[in-house]
């Protein structure tokens, strides 16, 4: 099942396609492995660029986690070269793209399809813990969709083996971040793979609003993620309601663990095993 298993990958062994799409340090396409005809997402990332940043360390961990993870709901990295210019990831396509794009174009999900989209969340996220490997960035733009419409997470740039302290600034949106990772409450500001379980209730309630929780200015965004201020609108079902209230709560000991989540009766509601 792993088709690409060449030690030594170069450049001239792929057929480059359309752009995928496009990240801070480079861009995604669509690649074709010539002698096997394997589709696959080479994604580009610019030398100079990463050591501008001092990212270089980013993308070493992003190789080293993600190439030893084997699930269903996490978009695999089959391997990695380099030419003078750039490093190459030799990532798994996704079929259906970026979860984002649809979210953005249904404005937001049926309940169901929400269900379901967050119990792969939970197992992919278990999966990781078990690793001890933190993701910190789960939100729509890090999810893409295989070709059956099921989950598969990426851009494992951002995480980490647990527990952690941050070093890299945050850049982008604050939406997802736990309170832990804006205000340095605990004594020296570590955090642990708690966090994912807060984006996971951020990424629940984004699906069934069309739009996050605490989205508001940058000062306002920050107040309201450190008081687990927001309101749930009344067409979100009652049981929904109450999966994202035990979500997402400041204390990360009190935030439901991963287990409960896929039992949970919003979950078991629309996820018959089997069906
Ligand atoms: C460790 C580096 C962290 C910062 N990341 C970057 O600089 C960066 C560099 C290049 C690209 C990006 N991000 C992006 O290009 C964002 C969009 C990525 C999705 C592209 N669409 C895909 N559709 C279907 N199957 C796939 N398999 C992989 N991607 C896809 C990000």
């Amino acid at each position: 099942d792993q088709p690409l298993t060449p030690k030594q990958f170069h450049l001239g062994m792929f057929e480059i396609g359309r752009p995928l799409g496009k990240g801070k340090f480079g861009r995604v396409y669509l690649a074709r492995e010539r002698s096997t005809g394997f589709v696959c997402a080479l994604k580009t990332l610019y030398k100079a660029e990463l050591q501008s940043c001092r990212a270089e360390g980013q993308v070493r961990r992003e190789v080293e986690i993600q190439s030893n993870l084997r699930h269903p709901n996490i978009l695999k990295l089959y391997g990695h070269f380099h030419d003078s210019k750039r490093i190459f990831l030799i990532l798994e396509f996704a079929g259906k793209g970026e979860l984002y794009k649809h979210l953005r174009r249904e404005n937001r999900f049926p309940e169901w399809k929400a269900a379901q989209y967050i119990a792969q969340c939970a197992a992919a996220l278990r999966y990781l813990h078990r690793k001890h490997v933190i993701h910190r960035d789960i939100k729509p733009e890090n999810i893409l969709l295989g070709i059956h419409g099921e989950i598969k997470i990426a851009d494992f740039g951002w995480s980490v083996h647990a527990p952690s302290r941050r070093r890299q600034t945050l850049c982008g949106t604050l939406d997802y971040l736990p309170p832990e990772m804006i205000v340095r409450t605990g004594k020296d500001g570590s955090y642990n793979e708690k966090v994912d379980l807060w984006s996971l209730g951020v990424l629940t309630y984004e699906f069934l609003v069309g739009e996050a929780p605490f989205e508001d200015t940058k000062a306002m965004t920050e107040r309201r993620i450190a008081r687990a201020d927001m309101t749930i609108p009344s067409f979100v079902s009652p049981e929904a309601r109450d999966l994202i209230k035990r979500l997402l709560v400041l204390d990360p000991e009190k935030r439901l663990p991963l287990e409960d989540v896929e039992q949970h009766p919003w979950i078991l509601k629309h996820c018959v095993k089997g069906s």
